[in-house]
């Protein structure tokens, strides 16, 4: 099984550091990188395409640098960028049948695998129809297709979920998880409930460092006792939403139900909730407040 290591990678663009010397290994498995827009994501997943070289720090597979892999390392790659490029006016056959020219596969091989990967994606029966015509989500589903072109061993998919409705979401995010079986998947994303089911391991970016990481299940746990719901007077919302991170407000009747984290409980009538990966993102993402700063450290 392939073994991909980051070991210390940088990038700085003139004053900015977009990726800090982050550290991590992937194996087999679905990864969902987590972050808000400008984290690093994008960064960090160009230069795991060897697209990008790092300032700092070296990217090794299995053993051997990916700088001095070359081709061998493009055969074991597939990329779905945020934008990708198509004609739209190749019809989806055309344009994966041209692809996979481009990556040099044998004529009947690539029908073959044209063939599955449609069928994989669920654009069966719309392969003859130009692009042009097809839905952001069946664009995206066919971003996914001309990424497997060549079976890599390891995928990256930047943003691959943005812009599609729930249902396209949802189909989405069942081809990727039947996807981290047999290769590395690196996903990113900003939207939470994209990696809380299929992800098997969650990385955390913010500012260009990775600051938390587990499966969903663990990074969950540590918010236990920390995320609390109380009723509140419409006119009293402000001095709670300053004080804490609130991961949702709810009006009912003429009172607020606001749910926050805090280290001890926030107000008398608080009741505490069970955690979910929203507030996991919430308190890794908010910027550092008293109140809670201590609250998910305490817990690991
Ligand atoms: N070519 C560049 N030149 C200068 N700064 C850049 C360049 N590319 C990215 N940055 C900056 O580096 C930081 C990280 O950007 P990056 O695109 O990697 O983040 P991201 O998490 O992928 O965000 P998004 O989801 O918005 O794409 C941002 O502050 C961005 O403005």
């Amino acid at each position: 099984m392939l073994e991909l290591k980051l070991d210390r990678i940088t990038k700085q663009y003139k004053e900015k550091i977009a990726v800090d010397h982050i550290s991590v290994s992937f194996v087999n498995g679905v990864y969902g990188l987590l972050g808000e827009n400008g984290a690093g994501k994008t960064t960090l997943l160009r230069m795991i395409c060897n697209l990008l070289p790092p300032g700092e720090g070296e990217i090794v597979c299995s053993g051997i640098p990916i700088r001095n892999m070359g081709r061998e390392y493009r055969r074991l790659l597939g990329y779905l960028p945020q934008e990708f490029g198509y004609y739209p006016e190749f019809t989806a056959w055309r344009y994966l049948m041209y692809l996979a020219s481009l990556k040099a596969l044998p004529k009947e091989l690539a029908r073959e695998r044209c063939r599955e990967l449609l069928k994989l994606v669920g654009l069966e029966g719309e392969e003859r129809q130009k692009i042009k015509t097809f839905s952001g989500g069946m664009v995206r589903r066919l971003g996914i297709a001309q990424a497997l072109l060549n079976d890599p061993e390891i995928l990256i998919l930047d943003e691959p979920t943005s812009g599609l409705d729930p249902r396209e979401r949802i189909r989405f995010r069942n081809i990727i998880s039947s996807l981290g079986k047999n290769r590395i998947v690196i996903l990113s994303t900003h939207i939470v409930a994209d990696v809380a089911y299929i992800a098997d391991e969650i990385l955390l970016m913010k500012k260009g460092k990775i600051i938390g990481s587990g499966t969903p299940e663990e990074l969950v746990k540590r918010m236990n006792g920390c995320v609390w719901e109380c009723l509140i007077p419409g006119d009293k919302v402000g001095d709670y939403t300053e004080k804490y991170p609130v991961s949702n407000l709810k009006n009912v009747d003429n009172q607020v139900r606001l749910r926050m984290l805090s280290v001890d409980k926030p107000c008398a009538n608080a009741v505490p909730a069970e955690p979910g990966l929203e507030d996991v993102y919430l308190y890794f993402t908010e910027e550092e407040r008293g109140a809670y700063e201590d609250t998910a450290d305490r817990n690991l």
